[in-house]
């Protein structure tokens, strides 16, 4: 009888693995080439994939645009493939300089049918979603973290697979817990973390390498450390300090931080970080044995950070009120990552070390501080 059953339950199983009965296509299908939607699959669909040749410009779609990264992003990729190549949108108002420096759009993430009338309206063949609510944002507003983040990223995701967009989703050291190695982390270790900017990035890593081996979405993966950057505010994370004590040297000469001094974290100069997410977009698919990379260029703490500070400003007075919520997403994040993988596969190396930083981020907020005290 048990035998019997055993018999049944295999025959079974081999048969719905020779014909799908969810309605889905031979996982070894590419969604794009069989015009085949993982949403909206209709028995007369006539979706076609959009063609684009290696020699051609991509047609950029940049979502949640307007912060941190995104405005320098845009201006990388216009200088590369031409201003109206790529389109900033976001559901915030621009200010008037990106307004008036190339296409803005609005795109809610959570819209659908909007998100894929841009793409189709425009013929977009790269999306770069940078929508989200970051570590500290996140956890004071999980409900809208998990739509944002999670729901969101699901619309990109078929999006993406409909249209045959190659598709870069940022991931972050936060993606990792108190239960990963943290010094250093490397790609492929344990990953529990304790925000829900972690979980949501976590699903956004595993969600983009399953639609690329259910359905062959070119989804491309990096995973930021803190991004430092002078012309930009950051959005409400953990690492945002070490963007804040630039401003407040150069202003004030006081900086109140709200890590304490011996936290450890990787870092980047936001250059690094936009050239970073270029240079894997276009690297060529045979390069990637993976795809969901850290990258990496630097690890400090707020007191180093502050002591690098003080050898170009050195009346600057830094002390220490500690946010409970940011040190203990800091106290579980990686110290040092490891990104040996994309050094290896795609000639990933980063440009500035500490020194360099400091003194950039100095000397851009010093002139622009210059400029507003002559006018
Ligand atoms: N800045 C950093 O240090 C790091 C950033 N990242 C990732 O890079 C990406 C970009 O980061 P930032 O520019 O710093 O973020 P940010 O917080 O500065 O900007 C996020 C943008 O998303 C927009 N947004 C929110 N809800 C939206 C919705 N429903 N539809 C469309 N847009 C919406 C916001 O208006 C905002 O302009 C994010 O995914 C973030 O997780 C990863 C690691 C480090
Ligand atoms: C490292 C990040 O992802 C971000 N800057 C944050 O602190 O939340």
């Amino acid at each position: 009888m048990k035998m019997a059953v055993v018999r049944t339950l295999s025959r079974v199983a081999r048969q719905a693995l020779r014909t799908p009965t969810c309605g889905c296509q031979p996982i070894t299908v590419a969604v794009r080439n069989i015009s085949f939607s993982p949403r909206q699959v209709t028995s007369d669909a006539s979706f076609h994939s959009v063609s684009f040749s290696e020699t051609d410009h991509p047609k950029v779609l940049i979502t949640g645009g307007l912060g941190q990264l995104g405005v320098g992003l845009a201006k990388m990729l216009r200088k590369r493939f031409g201003k109206n190549n790529v389109i900033l949108s976001d559901i915030r108002k621009p200010p008037s300089h990106v307004f008036h420096n190339g296409p803005f759009i609005y795109s809610d993430i959570l819209d659908y049918k909007n998100l894929r009338e841009i793409v189709v309206n425009n013929r977009i063949t790269w999306l770069v979603h940078y929508s989200a609510l970051l570590s500290a944002v996140g956890e004071a507003n999980v409900p809208l973290a998990r739509a944002v983040n999670i729901t969101g990223l699901h619309n990109i995701l078929d999006i993406a697979a409909e249209h045959g967009l190659r598709l870069f989703v940022p991931s972050t050291i936060g993606a990792f817990g108190p239960t990963s190695p943290r010094n250093p982390t490397p790609d492929l270790c344990v990953q529990r973390p304790r925000t829900i900017y972690g979980v949501s990035k976590v699903h956004a890593e595993l969600m983009g390498e399953y639609y690329h081996h259910r359905y062959g979405l070119d989804f491309r993966c990096l995973r930021y450390p803190g991004i430092i950057s002078a012309d930009s505010q950051p959005g409400g994370g953990t690492t945002d300090y070490a963007v804040q004590i630039f401003h407040d040297a150069v202003k004030t000469g006081k900086f109140e931080c709200n890590l304490k001094p011996d936290t450890r974290l990787p870092m980047m100069y936001i250059e690094d970080c936009l050239r970073a997410t270029l240079e894997v977009m276009e690297a060529p698919v045979d390069t990637l044995s993976m795809r969901t990379y850290n990258i990496n260029a630097m690890s400090f703490t707020p007191e180093e950070l502050g002591r690098e500070v003080q050898r170009q400003l050195p009346d600057l007075q830094v002390t220490y009120h500690v946010d409970q919520v940011r040190q203990a997403i800091a106290d579980s994040w990686p110290m040092n990552f490891d990104d040996d993988n994309a050094r290896r596969d795609w000639g990933w190396k980063h440009e500035y070390d500490l020194p360099e930083l400091v003194q950039t981020m100095l000397a851009f907020i010093g002139s622009e501080s210059r400029i507003a005290h002559a006018n």
